[in-house]
């Protein structure tokens, strides 16, 4: 049996994400001067860019993980979020920011959203790297957003594909040229 390999394209190096994040802390920490913050990132996904956003914040930061998921090894969200890890700090009456590598159905950061409004926080805010639109099934606000990529199924900088991936430095689209068998018509 032949093994068919993945086809990767660059869609983002890792100097425009790199450029990408500082602009992104110079936002954030204007917004938040003078004022703590707790990062919250989502494993496994955000763990690479949590990593890069926090040392490029000015402020004092604390950081915290959940581990939702809800992929497993396909390309399309099972629609069934495992919730595996919570959170130890408490968020109690501080403002909190989401970190998160890709918004897309929009289901995980809903459901973390509706989880974390339960603990209390003066504020909750969200910074994704990626924002795709294009299967989207509930609106949930992004404060921050690095880019807004329109389709494709990305791996590289944290996202993965079956588990692999993770580790690339920059983004990439994944088989672009079997998205017709990835996608079905009523995800376009
Ligand atoms: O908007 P959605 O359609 O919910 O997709 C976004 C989520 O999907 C991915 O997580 P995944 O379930 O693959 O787990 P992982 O972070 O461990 O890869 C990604 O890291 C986001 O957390
Ligand atoms: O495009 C994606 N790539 C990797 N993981 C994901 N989780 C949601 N969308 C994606
Ligand atoms: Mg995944």
């Amino acid at each position: 049996m032949s093994e068919t390999r993945d086809e990767l394209i660059e869609i983002i190096s890792k100097d425009e994400i790199d450029n990408k994040i500082k602009a992104l802390a110079d936002q954030i920490n204007r917004d938040y001067s003078g004022q703590e913050l707790i990062l919250i990132g989502i494993l496994k996904g955000a763990f690479i860019f949590l990593a890069d956003l926090a040392r490029a914040l000015n402020m004092p930061v604390k950081i915290d993980f959940v581990r939702l998921s809800s992929y497993g090894s396909g390309t399309d969200s099972s629609g069934r979020i495992t919730f595996s890890k919570d959170i130890e700090l408490d968020i109690g009456g501080k403002h909190v920011l989401v970190v998160e590598d890709i918004v897309d159905t929009g289901y995980t950061l809903k459901y973390l959203k509706d989880v974390l409004a339960l603990k209390g926080p003066l504020s909750v805010k969200v910074c994704c790297l990626i924002d795709k639109r294009e299967r989207r099934k509930v609106e949930v606000d992004v404060d921050y957003v690095g880019f807004d990529v329109p389709r494709g199924f990305l791996v590289g900088y944290g996202l993965d594909y079956n588990e692999q991936y993770r580790n690339l430095p920059g983004i990439f689209h994944l088989n672009p040229s079997y998205e017709p068998k990835a996608y079905t018509p009523s995800d376009r």
